[in-house]
């Protein structure tokens, strides 16, 4: 049993058409519904609340692009004035309510805008992460189907721009479905080509539109659908409804990261990602935040002083990124001496999530940066944090290892495989009885019967979270592992079935696995082990550069897929099954049993000969 919150109350602190009367529908499990009768509109209560409140001049959005050397403040006015003009484009290209608009974007302004836009207008917004490549957009344009499509000319990474009109291109040629109209932001750094009658830019679109009001909608009217890896390579449309994630994320922003209204909130991640809906966008701004957009990485934009810099420089209140960007920086400069260069007082607090954060890191940017550094666990299903120290609460003690207890409105339990609750301390699969609370998904997009299916089939009356852990005698909840093939790459939640189906794919593979494996920068990679087909006499070395090749194209350079081995066979049980747990801990060096339904135990030291000491 764990703490909750008075939601009824909670919903009192956001701006309704009209207030809810009843909380919650729970009549058809696990389709639960908060505030059902309510009517609300996000963009309203991220933007039009505040400048009728008082904030019309503060801050609402910083963009910082170190990559291309551009700095922009909008106050809530100006980019209230953006959101509604940009609403107003999409409506006189056909976008209405329940439409859906597909944002492919690098991270400029023009992404928040856009988004806004769409809940301005009660649009659904599904934006796709820039380093995925065509078909992973292919397959998100067909499972999403969008009229509108906004995107820009490119991306610009440290070491490259990336072109990102051909991707599009490519990817709606790829898919079954085709937008009736694309709106493009020509950056200076790459021209796209336009094509007539479908494609128009950005300014074009802009310069004669005119400013659209916010259109109420029902409270559980989809604000957004944001794609997720699962265990195939068909992605999980995840649905977030509007007013749960208003309400929750609110509470979230002084409950659990203790900032006040006025204060610069930054998560350093993207607007492709969960952390960067939540927390970039909507999180701040509902609760009267000022919010960064960072175009640039932890080192090498210029080095790994930058997230000071831009700390001192926006004057920072709380920092949210993954310990992957730690590592990064820790590895560059350990002994974090570009940080004496900066102010770094107005920082009060440091959160990690995204992957398992390791003491090592932790201890590192606690002793660094001398404030609370907080792990906590969530994920895109949820939206926002299941498991934190809740800084705006009550600060617990630090436990590494440990992203803390429960939030309020979870209750998180440890189940072992026949859905019997466990002793403390043992690690079993970490659920949440439900309901689950505000905020957090409550379908999957054209998916109904995969969402009840793959999330709350195996134990009923909860929902399968799918990491496995334990949880101690204080409550501390520790998460240690995926219990299914979703591996975890810098902070990138990938899907390894995606990538064997890219293996499987080319003409020379019989049979393929991947698995995740230890990296000290990213957490985890992948690498791949393919088994050639008979009579294959090809040079081995050049299928391997193929097939590493086209997991970049296929399903884009996030992957981090570089290591790949041609093997015999590969290792399975009797019944066919392919040993991937345990060639992962062969891979890490870690102890393993060998199945005693191994086929032929033969195979692991063959195995084990090429991928330990890799
Ligand atoms: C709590 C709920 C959640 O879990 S939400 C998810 C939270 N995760 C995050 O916020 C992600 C955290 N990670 C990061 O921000 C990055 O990995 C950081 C740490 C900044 C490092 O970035 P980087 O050096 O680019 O490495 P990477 O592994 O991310 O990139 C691998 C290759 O992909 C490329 N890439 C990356 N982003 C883009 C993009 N937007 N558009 C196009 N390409 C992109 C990178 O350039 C890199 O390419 P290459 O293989 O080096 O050529």
């Amino acid at each position: 049993m764990t703490a909750n919150v008075d939601w009824m109350q909670e919903a009192q602190n956001i701006h309704w058409y009209e207030p809810p009367t009843c909380l919650l529908d729970d009549s058809r499990p696990p389709f639960y519904r908060w505030y059902p009768d309510g009517t609300t509109n996000a963009c309203y209560n991220a933007l039009d609340f505040h400048v009728a409140n008082g904030r019309a001049d503060q801050a609402a959005l910083i963009v910082d692009s170190p990559v291309t050397n551009y700095q922009r403040t909008y106050s809530y006015a100006q980019l209230l004035d953006a959101v509604a003009h940009c609403a107003g484009a999409m409506a006189a290209n056909g976008v209405g309510m329940g439409d859906r608009v597909l944002i492919y974007m690098p991270m400029i302004a023009e992404a928040v805008i856009g988004m806004l836009a769409c809940a301005r207008l009660g649009a659904v917004h599904s934006v796709v992460f820039g380093g995925f490549a065509s078909n992973e957009l292919a397959v998100r344009i067909d499972d999403a189907e969008p009229s509108l499509i906004l995107s820009a000319s490119c991306g610009i990474e440290p070491s490259r721009v990336i072109a990102y009109k051909p991707l599009l291109d490519e990817a709606i040629d790829l898919a079954h479905h085709k937008p009736d109209c694309c709106i493009i932001v020509q950056r200076p750094d790459v021209v796209a080509e336009m094509l007539p009658g479908r494609d128009i830019a950005w300014i074009d679109a802009m310069a004669d539109s005119t400013a659209h009001d916010c259109v109420p909608v029902p409270a559980n009217h989809p604000l957004y659908i944001l794609y997720t890896s699962g265990t195939t390579g068909q992605p999980k449309g995840v649905v977030r409804d509007t007013a749960g994630g208003i309400v929750a994320l609110k509470w979230s922003m002084q409950s659990i990261y203790n900032v006040a209204p006025g204060e610069v909130f930054w998560a350093a991640s993207d607007v492709g990602w969960v952390v960067g809906h939540s927390y970039i966008v909507y999180g701040p701004l509902f609760s009267g935040n000022t919010t960064l957009l960072y175009e640039g990485k932890p080192v090498g934009t210029p080095d790994a002083g930058a997230y000071w810099r831009v700390i001192e420089q926006h004057k920072v209140s709380v920092l949210f990124t993954a310990p992957t960007a730690f590592r990064a920086i820790r590895k560059e400069d350990p002994e974090a001496s570009l940080m004496g260069s900066y102010d770094l007082e107005s920082l009060r607090a440091l959160f990690l999530a995204g992957e398992r954060c390791d003491p090592d890191t932790l201890h590192w940017a606690e002793r660094e940066l001398a404030v609370p550094v907080i792990d906590h666990w969530w994920q895109t299903e949820t939206g926002w944090p299941i498991c934190a120290n809740c800084l705006g609460i009550e600060a617990l003690p630090v436990v590494p290892g440990s992203p803390a207890r429960a939030v309020p409105g979870y209750d998180v339990t440890v189940l072992d495989e026949h859905g019997e609750p466990v002793e403390t301390g043992t690690i079993g699969a970490l659920v949440i009885k439900l309901p689950l609370p505000p905020g957090t998904f409550t379908t999957l997009w054209n998916a109904e019967e995969r969402y009840e299916q793959a999330y709350f089939s195996r134990f009923p009356g909860y929902y399968e979270t799918g990491d496995a852990g334990y949880i101690d005698e204080s409550g501390y909840v520790f998460v240690m592992a995926r219990t299914d093939d979703v591996i975890n790459v810098a902070g990138h939640r990938l899907s390894t079935g995606a990538m064997e189906e890219v293996l499987a794919a080319h003409p020379d593979v019989a049979e393929c696995a991947v698995i995740g494996v230890q990296d000290a920068l990213k957490g985890q990679l992948p690498l791949g082990l393919i088994v050639l087909s008979d009579g294959v006499a090809r040079n081995e070395l050049d299928i391997l550069a193929e097939v590493i090749a086209s997991v970049r194209t296929s399903i884009g350079p996030v992957a981090a897929f570089k290591q790949c081995y041609v093997v015999k066979r590969l290792p399975k049980t009797r019944s066919g099954k392919i040993l991937r747990a345990t060639m992962r801990s062969i891979a890490d060096g870690q102890a393993f049993k060998v199945p005693a339904t191994i086929d032929d135990p033969v195979i692991l030291d063959e195995i084990a000969a090429l991928i330990t000491n890799r």
